[in-house]
């Protein structure tokens, strides 16, 4: 079994426990359910581009940086000029959780995008309670059908969708589904192996009226200058900033680095 296998196994436990104990009338009764959600979308347009990640450690990585509080690191994020913020909220793997999504909300007024391995539509409803502006569906663990589903789910709560692919055949079985934006994962998300020239191939296939991401082993400036060039709008960016002792920091002079080179 393959670790994004062993992922969905636990997260598919995880979410029956956790309806067991938190009803979906508890989710809905959340005072973010009413919030009107920010744009993603809109943001990477109009800004920096950078979805700036607080990641405290992956399976690829490990430990990556487990003494920062959660706040501090988005607030430096939004400081440095982000577009938007990627939580991730599993625990098991990547040291994350809900309360990381609740505290990112309660610290910045930017879009913030729940990172999570969405399988079900209890953790859509997670997402709006805890204060998320958009979602990511992985089309490596989801069936056409199921995307559909779960992006109409958060489409109908005011979120938008980032659905990720790693390559041309889970990009073919995307092109219906109901997305603000499409994410290609430099990162093979089974080997760990990591190729930005992944975004670039997949780019051409990618419609017009849907906002390119790139995510993954993006280090330095040249990388989105090049990018930019295939239509990238949007650049997820995680590990070049978290393995740092001041994330925020390390944002902000990539994005004035960014803007030197623009
Ligand atoms: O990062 C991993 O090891 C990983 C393994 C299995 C599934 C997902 C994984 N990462 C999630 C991501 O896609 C990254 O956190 C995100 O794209 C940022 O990547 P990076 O800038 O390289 O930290």
């Amino acid at each position: 079994m393959n670790i994004l296998d062993k992922i969905i196994a636990d997260k598919a436990k995880e979410i029956e426990l956790k309806k067991s104990l938190i009803p979906v009338s508890q989710l809905e009764s959340s005072v973010l359910f009413e919030r009107k959600c920010l744009s993603l979308a809109e943001s990477l347009k109009n800004g920096s581009g950078i979805i700036a990640e607080h990641k405290r450690r992956s399976p690829s990585k490990s430990v990556i940086n487990q003494d920062l509080n959660v706040q501090d690191v988005v607030y430096g994020y939004e400081k440095a000029g982000a577009s938007g913020i990627s939580v991730l909220t599993d625990g098991k793997y990547f040291g994350g959780s809900l309360e990381d999504l609740l505290y990112a909300r309660a610290s910045v007024n930017i879009p913030i995008l729940r990172k999570e391995f969405m399988i079900d539509e209890y953790q859509v409803l997670e997402a709006k309670a805890y204060g998320a502006d958009a979602i990511l569906l992985i089309a490596a663990v989801l069936t056409e059908q199921q995307m559909t589903y779960l992006a109409n789910s958060a489409k109908s709560l005011g979120m938008e969708v980032l659905l990720e692919v790693h390559n041309e055949e889970e990009l073919k079985k995307s092109l219906e589904v109901n997305t603000d934006m499409i994410g290609v994962n430099n990162r093979n998300l089974k080997s760990f192996e990591v190729s930005i020239e992944n975004s670039k191939k997949l780019s051409s296939l990618i419609p017009d009226q849907l906002v390119k991401v790139s995510e993954s082993g993006i280090s330095n400036t040249n990388t989105i200058a090049e990018l930019k060039i295939f239509g990238y709008q949007g650049f997820l960016i995680g590990e070049n900033f978290m393995k740092t002792s001041n994330p925020g920091q390390a944002a902000e002079k990539f994005i004035t680095e960014l803007k030197s080179i623009a």
